[in-house]
């Protein structure tokens, strides 16, 4: 495999009960990559990125992260490997503050032993301190600074999205899995959006896979694109290649059209 391959599916499924909800999915993002992954309703995008942060198990096929094998690892093994992710439907933990929902997920690279925790040791309160100046440092390039105390479930929905964006940033990933970032964003929301996922992907040399519903999104940042259908990789290319191609285009017929 060349270096510069980060995530490699060979042929990937999963199949429950008599569904085969993905089949045969092959797909490779080299690093530094923004690539989307789009179809209709049901497809198995959601399944897709639950195979490859270890939430399922692939019944058939390999999936190597960064080299390394990582299908039947455990989803924190896997989140620890560099892959982080945010959820369709957002994923916070609501009665905690917006600081703490940042700090939280910094506590999956954080170096601080059990004991130096336990026993309130000279080098917790140094990463206490740290973890808290790295975790308003994320919130700040997504301006929710200012919230930083406010309870997360009483964030308004679209600075709950770019909330949960920024936890998994803190968990240091090399590879941000992002599903439907812009869901229930207006289209200033998500303009914004395309602009922070373009900064941050700079900012903290990201490879980036989102899956998207929003096209002016997807093909106005993704490099390449890949499409399912009924669980299976219809297409995949460049932006203009997968706006012109029959298959996607009959794909979607009676959907919001490419
Ligand atoms: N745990 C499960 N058990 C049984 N079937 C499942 C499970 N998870 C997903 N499926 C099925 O797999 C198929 C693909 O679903 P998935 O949620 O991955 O689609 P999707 O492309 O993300 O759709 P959407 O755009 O609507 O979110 C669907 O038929 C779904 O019902």
């Amino acid at each position: 495999m060349s270096s510069e391959v980060l995530l490699d599916v060979q042929s990937a499924g999963i199949q429950f009960g008599g569904l085969k909800a993905v089949s045969g999915f092959n797909l490779k993002i080299n690093k530094g990559e923004l690539v989307g992954l789009i179809g209709p309703n049901g497809a198995g995008k959601t399944t897709s990125f639950n195979l490859l942060t270890g939430v399922y198990v692939p019944t058939e096929g390999e999936i190597f992260f960064d080299g390394k094998k990582i299908n039947g690892l455990p989803p924190f093994k896997i989140t620890r490997l560099g892959m982080s992710r945010t959820f369709q439907n957002i994923r916070l933990f609501d009665e905690l503050s917006v600081l703490d929902n940042v700090k939280v997920a910094y506590h999956t690279h954080a170096k601080d032993s059990v004991m130096s925790s336990v026993f309130r040791m000279p080098s917790y309160f140094k990463s206490e301190h740290e973890m808290e100046t790295k975790a308003l440092e994320f919130l700040k390039i997504f301006e929710l600074d200012k919230y930083k105390d406010e309870t997360a479930k009483n964030l308004p929905y679209g600075k709950q999205r770019r909330l949960e964006i920024a936890r998994a940033l803190a968990a240091n990933p090399h590879l941000l899995l992002l599903d439907e970032p812009a869901a229930g964003m207006n289209p200033f929301e998500t303009k914004e959006l395309m602009d922070l996922i373009a900064f941050i992907r700079k900012q903290f040399g990201l490879t980036i896979l989102l899956i998207e519903h929003d096209m002016n999104l997807v093909m106005g940042i993704c490099e390449r694109i890949y499409v399912l259908d009924h669980g299976v990789l219809l297409a995949e290319g460049s932006p203009e290649e997968i706006r012109n191609n029959p298959k996607v285009i009959e794909a979607y017929l009676g959907e919001e059209v490419v």
